[in-house]
């Protein structure tokens, strides 16, 4: 049973910070680089101060497992972060809430009647249905002999099969939408001194926190307009049972779980909670596939054999179907081996601790945040051996390692309490598209580039995106 130690209280080892910055200069432009090489040094579990903000670092996978099994209640919250406060109505939504009662029921009810299996494949045909429109999108520029932007075509497709999904077919208000919500994603990703000196906040030196104000508030008016339609419609008995009619539906009933006493979500919470699933879910997987396939493309060896058990799978006369991809054996390592590499969130999305608790001797301070180095656990050679840079999905033939936060060297969807309510969505998300634009196109480079000078530069921020757009030429490969 953990016990706070109020005696010798040793913090991890860290490198020493300077007055007021603490340890900031240290972050460079990809933090989760250079705290991985400061792990090296100073070990898996590291102390530092980023400007007054008490930071453990945990960059190993037995570390992890400590932080996110063992102890997993001790640090299942959240830091408050000015923007996201902005952002999520104060925290009223999943993402960025405290850990307590309304946010264990909030994650049991979504895991009831959003993301089950029952749900989840009662859209089908209409992913179905978008997929169609994006082959046949790229099927046409291909016979042009263009070059396709692919991560914008992606982040289109999937776009529209998030919103489809949470609001239905209507499309008016969507349009607005979109381009908030990419500015959303893009401030919630944006380094903000405030969050670690707040004494500075007052000042908005960076001006963000107009911006997170105008964004919350465009954002909210047309959420209003949509939940208006939306109530209207169930008035009118018109019902969808996309995610905003759910959510709408649960509001005014009591959820009372067995074990828990009632918790009640207000319009607030759905506004929160639908804003969250678009920012989360969207940008996770077109991320996702963006890497996964400029490794394919880097990797033509590995793009020959998956294009292979494609065609032993699923033949060159019909496309991809959901029902296929859990025999693309070969094709889900390659997957797991492009979210060890490139995990969509580099640090997950950092926790806070909620009391002082001691772990493996180190004192940890209440209200730390825990940033968990998934990049660094992704690339340790402890857990990997020393091909661990290398892509090689062959690796995952001999083992059982899967995504589900079991196996603490390979945890993308994070792990425990906080671990990714939307996995088997965005898995199945990304295993079709990716499933799509392999066993449809082959795929070659502009200007004659050769694979091994693609660029694999990452942006830094809450999530970790290409710093570049994929860009290739593609040519239709099947028989229909
Ligand atoms: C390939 C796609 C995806 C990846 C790689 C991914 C990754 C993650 C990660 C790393 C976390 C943080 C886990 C932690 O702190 O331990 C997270 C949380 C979350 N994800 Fe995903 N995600 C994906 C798709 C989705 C989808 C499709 C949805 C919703 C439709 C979604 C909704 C959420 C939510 C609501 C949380 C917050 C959970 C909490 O704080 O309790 N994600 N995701």
């Amino acid at each position: 049973q953990l016990k706070h130690i109020t005696t010798h209280r040793k913090l991890p080892p860290g490198p020493w910070g300077l007055p007021i910055i603490g340890s900031l200069h240290l972050l460079g432009n990809l933090p989760h680089r250079s705290l991985s090489r400061l792990a090296k040094k100073y070990g898996s579990i590291m102390f530092m101060r980023l400007g007054s903000v008490p930071t453990i670092v945990v960059s190993s996978p037995q570390a992890a497992k400590l932080f996110l099994k063992t102890h997993d209640a001790v640090f299942a919250s959240r830091a408050k972060l000015q923007g996201v406060e902005y952002l999520t109505y104060g925290t009223k939504g999943i993402a960025f809430s405290e850990y307590g009662l309304y946010l264990r029921n909030v994650r049991k009810l979504c895991a009831l009647k959003l993301f089950s299996t029952a749900k989840i494949n009662s859209f089908a045909s209409m992913r179905g249905e978008a997929i169609g429109l994006f082959v046949q999108s790229l099927k046409e520029m291909a016979a042009a002999g263009n070059v396709v932007d692919i991560s914008t075509r992606v982040a289109e497709v999937i776009e529209d099969m998030a919103y489809r999904m949470v609001f239905g077919h209507d499309k008016d208000e969507m349009i607005d939408l979109k381009t908030l919500i990419g500015e959303a994603t893009s401030l919630a990703g944006t380094f903000n001194i405030a969050d670690y000196l707040p004494f500075l906040g007052s000042f908005d030196l960076q001006g963000l926190t107009r911006r997170f104000q105008a964004a919350s508030e465009a954002i909210d008016e047309v959420l209003e307009k949509i939940i208006d339609k939306h109530t209207k419609d169930a008035r009118d008995g018109v019902n969808h049972m996309n995610f905003m009619d759910i959510m709408l539906s649960l509001m005014s009933k009591s959820n009372d779980f067995k074990d828990e006493p009632l918790y009640a979500i207000d319009r607030t919470n759905v506004k929160a909670i639908i804003l969250d699933i678009l920012v989360g879910g969207i940008d996770s997987s077109l991320i996702s596939v963006d890497w996964a396939l400029a490794e394919l493309l880097r990797h033509p060896r590995v793009m020959k054999k998956v294009q292979e058990e494609l065609k032993n799978v699923v033949g060159m006369g019909r496309t991809v179907e959901e029902s296929d991809l859990k025999s693309l054996i070969y094709m889900n390592m390659v997957l797991k081996e492009a979210l060890r590499l490139h995990p969509v969130g580099p640090f997950l999305i950092p926790r806070e601790s909620v009391e002082h608790s001691t772990i493996n001797e180190h004192y940890i301070p209440k209200k730390a945040r825990i940033l968990i180095n998934t990049w660094a656990i992704g690339r340790d050679p402890n857990a990997w051996s020393n091909n661990a840079e290398e892509f090689f999905p062959e690796r995952f033939i001999d083992n059982n390692i899967d995504l589900y936060g079991h196996d603490f060297e390979l945890i993308p969807f994070g792990s425990g309490r906080r671990r990714c309510p939307g996995i088997q969505l965005g898995l199945i998300t990304v295993q079709l598209i990716l499933a799509q634009l392999v066993h449809c196109f082959d795929w070659e480079l502009p200007n004659d580039m050769s694979p091994s000078d693609l660029n694999m530069r990452e942006k830094f921020g809450l999530t970790m995106p290409r710093a570049n757009h994929l860009i290739a030429k593609p040519t239709y490969r099947l028989h229909i």
